[in-house]
């Protein structure tokens, strides 16, 4: 497959200027203050950022994410409103890493190509690109104008488990061909068992060979993050996201210092202190979440029936405000195959749960 049909850029070492130590591994990107928002509902504070940064930092982790859940521009009344502007939240992460580098995602359409200048020049180095796993082509010129402008860069095709590792593997072609660095297996609902992580990991290696390096982001909605997580470094990820005790949408994502102490037992080179990982969440990321990430009854029907881990929040509300179960309403997103983007729709199944109910 190689370069067949390559659309946008031509310069051959895709991987060059990529934020990798020679004596790791894999390299691990912590979430906790990204993903993590959609569980705090977007409620970060700037001092929050900067002891969990700085916690991070100190026990190696080599790259920290930090945005408003749904990635720049996500601060909306259609997925909550931030405590405080994500580009003051990406300075103060700036400002307190010593060796980290902060990353920052952006899903086209929600955020636009001045919030990605705006995040570099508040001096964040990876931009990270996120597009529903049929729609790389949307993302296309953005790569572009980040590459263009230095910034290290990362595709992330979403909602993974949803189509075959081919179809994917020509999605990865497309971010590839446009300036993507890495391109990454997105579990969004925490879908993926084992080999189904191996086969599209291992169908993204081959079809990007030296061009780019493949990724994978787990969700604990099954309690697969650690396991999918090992599964992917064996099919050839060099990237692993995870965020410190799982602080992330629906069950929380792979627990950084639980697949960290797992490398360090299979030999796989990370460059993260355990016992300072373990340290850092027990101390510092622990206090400022809302409650643990749990693996109960609607994170379950979200990684069994494929629904997007962040809808989590947004159903909770909805289930509250109609008097409707929240586990089943999560069961029928799974059964509309909806996307990230449709969470109003979880009104009109609200709705309709109420009717049926009121019928009975
Ligand atoms: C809304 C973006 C989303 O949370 C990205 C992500 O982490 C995922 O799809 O799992
Ligand atoms: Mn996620």
């Amino acid at each position: 497959m190689g370069n067949s049909g390559k659309i946008g850029r031509t310069d051959s070492v895709h991987t060059d200027g990529v934020h990798f130590d020679g004596t790791w591994d894999i390299r691990i990107t912590d979430t906790s203050l990204r993903d993590g928002s959609h569980h705090k509902r977007h409620q970060f504070t700037g001092t929050e950022v900067r002891d969990i940064v700085a916690a991070l930092d100190g026990a190696g982790v080599p790259v920290i994410e930090v945005t408003h859940g749904d990635g720049l521009g996500g601060s909306s009344f259609n997925y909550g409103f931030s405590k405080t502007p994500e580009q003051e939240l990406i300075k103060i992460a700036v400002e307190t890493a010593k060796r980290a580098k902060i990353a920052f995602l952006m899903l086209p359409g929600v955020g636009v190509k001045e919030d990605i200048v705006e995040a570099q020049d508040n001096g964040a180095s990876i931009c990270r690109i996120a597009t529903h796993c049929t729609e790389a082509d949307v993302a296309i010129q953005h790569f572009g104008l980040a590459r263009d402008r230095g910034l290290e860069t990362v595709g992330f095709l979403m909602m993974a488990h949803t189509v075959t590792p081919e179809k994917l593997s020509e999605q990865a072609r497309i971010m590839a061909d446009a300036g993507c660095q890495c391109v990454y297996v997105v579990d969004s609902a925490g879908a993926l068992v084992l080999e189904q992580v191996t086969e599209r990991v291992e169908a993204l290696a081959q079809e990007l060979g030296d061009d780019a390096q493949v990724g994978f982001h787990g969700h604990e909605n099954l309690g697969l993050g650690v396991a999918n997580s090992v599964a992917a470094v064996r099919a050839g990820a060099k990237q692993i996201d995870g965020s410190t005790r799982r602080f992330g949408a629906g069950a929380g994502n792979t627990p950084v210092e639980a697949f960290v102490g797992v490398c360090d037992k299979i030999g796989v080179k990370t460059g993260i202190d355990f016992f300072a990982v373990a340290d850092a969440a027990e101390n510092v990321v622990r206090p400022a979440m809302p409650a643990e990430c749990l693996l109960d009854r609607q994170a379950l029907m979200m990684g069994y029936s494929g629904v997007y881990s962040s809808f989590l929040k947004h159903a909770e509300l909805q289930a509250e405000r109609y008097g409707v179960s929240a586990a089943e309403m999560l069961v029928r997103a799974g059964k509309r195959k909806l996307v990230g983007g449709q969470e109003d729709q979880l009104i009109d199944i609200a709705l309709e749960l109420q009717r049926e109910d009121t019928a009975q």
